[in-house]
């Protein structure tokens, strides 16, 4: 089988007495969704604040590409194509949809901040955010301020700031979170799509979601993968269904 393109190997973490993660070791595949999921608590935030370098392991590794990158900052994370999308939104709410997906593009340039007021004119940069405005159907709201953005549209925003580094690996965190039913449908259906751009590992509790979109399925709880399998074994796995499931399988 292929390298993975992203795997945690034995992550460990402490908060004081608190095992917040406990060796945890887990893939992600090209071209799969593998999501992530567990009671509150279960220490699922903590497992994505250490793949993507804002909090640093007590003990295991990170690697992505084939490269250890438990010691990289966040950034150098990023710069490899590793995206992350957050639970609340990290948008500039007064700025326009494109000035986003123009600032996440200059970002990925690697050109300095300051360079900014000078990114709307710059042919390259314009065409790698409208790509991904494009790509993420939203093109057509460039114009709008962000705050006018409906809720999934913020999602689908998030999303393609993340593209404009041509990612090669997204880690999501409840990228369904307060979208109702109607805007998680839309999203998973995207999300479906995207896989075949780039693997995504995704934490949710949208029980749905997960159940049409992953391709696996690892299962949290105090801190241990206490099980890792398809959609139907994790269905049936009677472990599961006690921890975390219950009437939900
Ligand atoms: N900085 C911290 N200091 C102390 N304890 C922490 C810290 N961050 C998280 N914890 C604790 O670690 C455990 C795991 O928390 P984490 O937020 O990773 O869980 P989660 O699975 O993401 O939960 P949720 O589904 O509610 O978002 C919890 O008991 C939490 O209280």
């Amino acid at each position: 089988m292929a390298d993975p393109v992203l795997a945690t190997h034995g992550l460990s973490k402490a908060f004081g007495a608190l095992q917040a993660s406990d060796a945890i070791s887990l893939e992600l595949r090209a071209g799969e969704i593998h999501a992530v999921i567990g009671p509150n608590g279960a220490g699922k935030s903590t497992l994505i604040a250490q793949i993507c370098g804002s909090l640093a392991p007590d003990a295991g590794r990170v690697e992505f590409l084939g490269r250890d990158v438990t010691q990289e900052s966040t950034q150098a994370r990023a710069a490899r194509g590793l995206a992350r999308t957050f639970q609340t939104s990290a948008l500039a709410m007064e700025d326009t949809v494109l000035q986003n997906a123009l600032l996440g593009a200059l970002g990925a340039s690697g050109r300095p901040w300051r360079f900014f007021s000078r990114a709307s004119r710059d042919a390259a940069l314009l065409d790698r955010a409208e790509a991904a405005l494009e790509a993420v159907g939203i093109a057509d709201l460039c114009e709008l301020r962000t705050a006018e953005l409906s809720h999934g549209q913020r999602r689908q925003l998030e999303v393609a700031v993340a593209l404009t580094l041509e990612p090669k690996a997204f880690v999501m965190d409840e990228p369904m979170a307060g979208l109702g039913q109607e805007g998680s449908k839309r999203l998973t259906g995207f999300l479906d799509g995207l896989r075949a751009q780039a693997p995504i590992l995704l934490v949710e509790h949208d029980m749905d979601a997960v159940f049409a979109l992953a391709d696996r399925i690892s299962v949290l709880v105090y801190g241990k993968v206490i099980a890792t399998g398809s959609v139907a074994e994790i269905r049936r796995d009677p472990l599961v269904r006690d921890a975390y499931l219950g009437d939900e399988a």
